[in-house]
């Protein structure tokens, strides 16, 4: 298979990175983590009675030692057998708890990353591979963290106390059983040089799959439109077709190591079985000692192919790891130096110098835009649709960054508030969903807020629903309002406001606007305004038209210099007049408008 990869989207961290990982995560549970080592080893100490007795038996079935002899022995193998067993399960249970914690913190900083990524990183076509790595790798690593690791650390130690027992009972018995090492050497090097290459093609091609599946659902209304579902089709085919080929390919490479081992187990059982008869011959052990080497051997099997066989769960983990760290070092957590930190409102303004960005999907954007934004001052954004308005936001805002010119925030370590028109309600009752934004807010504080947005109707169901824990759905008026309350409670310096009223029914418009108007109070704002009143008591106005900043000032200002501006607000101004009037009388206007 050539080793051509789909080229990763998101970065995968280096070996010494997923190391580093690890490592911090055991050292959170360093004393059980001992534990369970010490376990394992007295487990595997123990399994050596059960060869041992059973070498002795026939000691002394074949010296006649009488049947009492034979039935101590029986017993002992008997207690070792299960003494071994409840040790082992004993170090099983706490290693699942080691391991399920760290998983659960990994997973926990794999999300937490996520979250923080910017969205430009994930949007446009990354959003497959974050999403494979959250769900398929997350996956990966949580099945070997739970069954694969214990297998393969109790067979470490079975491994390593088996090669101790038959160097003890003779080392001529140990040099013979090493003739498998070769076997196993060169059938686990030979995977394992494969397999890094084939198991890592496999995810990469995973994900290229889900993600032309993906764009496919997603823009199935464009490529309907476009007639283009035939070819939407033929991708994700072929890049079905080329992830099954990977995946075959992985088998084959698994069968081949599985020759080796067999051969390795074969060939050392027959050097221990004819070194222990060279042995045997020469006075120098007795039969019970061979047969006591040929089990220990022979137990060696399982642990070996659970080790060897495991591999392949190991490196598929280690990929996903490899893939999991990768996110983690896309977006680490913030050090105490970089926290963010309250901005004095004073220091909070926005500046731009000939900005321009474009989205690589549709070479659309905003071009060379200059513009200052005085802390603690409104900027209201005014066009038409499609004219830039909301890029300009998601720039400020962080979501992408400039394709040229410079943004700079007065104080950079906060990131502005960005509220946009995407309603969402998130899982939880309302004390839940303002708390997102300040988790430590007491219900006094979430209850200014809400009252401050006209929100009273939540107040009675603050402690009802965080009582039954159970989620009213909203309708989105109140789910916006929620999220400007959302927003004075978290107090930021700098706000945006990406259409926040567009989907406020008339119902609760007002109240919005009113607490937006009260949000925008002491802080730098930047109002993305669907409606020209909303604008006109910013302190500043910048009216966009096809991704260019044509017009900049006040209210007062644009209106007497006439211009785009000035046409938008007589024309809001019309629209506003004839619709008092015919609340006014509609029954004129009904009779003028019939023909
Ligand atoms: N995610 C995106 N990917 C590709 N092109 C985009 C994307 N978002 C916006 N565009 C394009 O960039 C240009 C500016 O869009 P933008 O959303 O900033 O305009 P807007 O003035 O906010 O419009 P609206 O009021 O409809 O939201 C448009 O031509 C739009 O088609």
């Amino acid at each position: 298979m050539a080793e051509t990869s789909a080229h990763p989207l998101l970065p995968i961290a280096t070996g010494r990175e997923v190391r580093a990982v690890v490592g911090q995560l055991l050292r959170l549970h360093r004393r059980r983590t001992a534990a369970v080592a010490a376990l394992f080893f007295v487990a595997s100490a123990l399994g050596l009675a059960l060869p041992a007795c059973l070498g002795r038996i026939v000691d002394a079935v074949t010296s006649d030692a009488g049947p009492l002899a034979a039935a101590a022995w029986v017993a002992g193998a008997a207690l070792g057998a299960l003494g071994a067993a409840l040790v082992s399960m004993w170090g099983a249970r706490i290693l699942t708890g080691v391991v399920q914690d760290a998983l659960a913190s990994l997973r926990q900083d794999v999300f937490a990353s996520a979250m923080r990524l910017p969205v430009g990183t994930v949007d446009d076509g990354e959003s497959a591979d974050l999403l494979s790595r959250v769900t398929g790798d997350v996956d990966a690593v949580a099945e070997a963290g739970g069954s694969v690791v214990p297998t393969f650390l109790s067979a470490t130690f079975a491994i390593v106390v088996s090669v101790l027992a038959l160097t003890a009972l003779n080392p001529w018995l140990a040099l013979a059983g090493i003739a498998c090492a070769p076997f196993y050497i060169i059938g686990s090097r030979a995977f394992l040089r494969r397999s890094r290459i084939v198991f890592r093609e496999v995810r990469a091609r995973e994900a290229a799959r889900s993600q032309a599946v993906l764009e496919a659902v997603e823009g199935r209304e464009t490529l309907t439109a476009l007639n283009e579902q035939d070819q939407a089709l033929a991708r994700v085919q072929s890049r079905a077709e080329e992830s099954i080929r990977v995946q075959i390919e992985g088998v084959r490479v698994s069968n081949r190591l599985f020759r080796w081992i067999n051969g390795g187990e074969a060939v050392g059982l027959a050097a221990i079985l004819s070194t222990g008869f060279v042995l045997l011959a020469s006075d120098a052990i007795s039969v019970g000692m061979v047969t006591t080497a040929a089990l220990v051997f022979h137990r060696l099997f399982d642990p070996v192919g659970q080790l060897i066989f495991g591999l392949d769960d190991i490196q598929r983990a280690t990929i996903g790891l490899a893939r999991l760290v990768g996110v983690i070092s896309l977006a680490p957590p913030p050090t105490d130096s970089e926290e963010p930190v309250g901005v004095p409102a004073e220091q909070s303004g926005i500046e731009l110098r000939e900005v321009s960005f474009s989205y690589p999907t549709t070479g659309r954007g905003i071009s060379a835009v200059t513009l200052r934004v005085e802390p603690q001052t409104t900027l209201a954004c005014v066009g038409a649709s499609g004219s830039g308005k909301s890029t300009l936001a998601r720039l400020i805002a962080g979501h992408y960054a400039p394709s040229s010119g410079s943004l700079r925030l007065d104080h950079p370590r906060t990131p502005p508030y960005y509220i946009s028109q995407e309603l969402h309600q998130f899982r939880g009752g309302v004390a839940d969903n303002m708390r997102l934004a300040v988790p430590d807010a007491s219900d006094e504080q979430i209850v200014a807020a809400l009252l401050s947005v006209g929100a009273g109707w939540a107040v009675p169901s603050l402690a009802l629903i965080g009582a039954q824990g159970t989620a009213t759905p909203l309708d989105e008026g109140r789910i916006q309002q929620l999220a400007v309350a959302r927003a004075l409670l978290a107090d930021p310096a700098v706000v945006i406001l990406d259409e926040a009223t567009a989907d406020v029914g008339l119902h609760h418009r007002e109240a919005v606007e009113d607490a937006i108007v009260a949000l925008r109070q002491g802080r730098t704002a930047v109002v993305i305004a669907h409606r020209l009143h909303q604008a006109s008591t910013a302190d500043q106005i910048a009216v966009f038209d096809d991704g260019e900043l044509i017009q900049c000032g006040t209210h007062t200002e644009l209106v007497a210099r006439g211009g785009q501006y000035q046409r938008l607000w007589a024309a809001q101004l019309g629209t506003e007049q004839a619709r008092q009037s015919e609340q006014a009388d509609p029954g004129q206007h009904s009779q003028e408008r019939t023909p």
